[in-house]
């Protein structure tokens, strides 16, 4: 069987630009589409397995990575978008015509990623953006309706693709959160 990921990512992402200054994000209306403008590379980019990030049809991974905030402004038809779900950390703002996720932002200050919004790269025409370097929350796509029997080809795969798999974050991002926990807490290591 030939897993499929992500279009985008099947089909081999060109690597990053090194004077990769952003692009502009689009909806997939084919009228008014909602246009989103990154003013910056992004950073981790990255495959996510779970139920809340935006696949394309068919897909089994979201692919999505992090932006300063500051770096993201809605351009073009800003009316057409509202939150998924005003509960969740990561306030996902998708176009309410055709579904597509245009950025999700975290609004909690006290939050270890408060000040970068999250952003699906494909939506852009521009090449140049960061690839993805990980599959994180692998074992959520059995959420979606994966066959759990399938999951250590799924894995196998990422791995073949250069995406270590991890069923949370990457462990540079789970080091960052639970460093910033141990500083609001005030156990960080100060050294001996
Ligand atoms: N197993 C859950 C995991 C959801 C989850 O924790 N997603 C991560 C990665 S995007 C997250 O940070 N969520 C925060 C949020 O959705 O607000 C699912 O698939 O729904
Ligand atoms: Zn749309
Ligand atoms: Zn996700």
């Amino acid at each position: 069987m030939t897993v499929h990921i992500h279009p985008a990512i099947d089909a081999g992402s060109p690597p990053a630009d090194a004077d990769f200054a952003g692009g502009t994000l689009t909806c997939h209306c084919t009228t008014d589409p909602v246009t989103v403008r990154i003013g910056s590379q992004v950073a981790h980019n990255h495959a996510c397995g779970c139920t809340k990030c935006w696949k394309p049809d068919g897909a089994l991974f979201a692919q999505i990575a992090v932006v300063s905030r500051e770096n993201v402004a809605v351009t073009a038809n800003e009316q057409k978008l509202q939150v998924t779900d005003d509960s969740a950390t990561i306030r996902r703002h998708a176009c309410q015509v055709c579904g597509v996720h245009m950025y999700g932002r975290i609004e909690n200050t006290a939050h270890a990623f408060y000040g970068l919004d999250f952003v699906h790269t494909e939506l852009s025409k521009e090449t140049g953006w960061a690839p993805p370097g990980f599959a994180a929350f692998v074992s959520s796509i059995i959420e979606a309706g994966a066959d759990p029997a399938k999951m250590g080809e799924v894995r196998a795969h990422l791995e073949s693709i250069g995406l270590p798999p991890y069923d949370v974050l990457s462990p540079v991002l789970m080091d960052a959160i639970a460093t910033h926990t141990a500083k609001a807490s005030g156990k960080l290591y100060q050294g001996a």
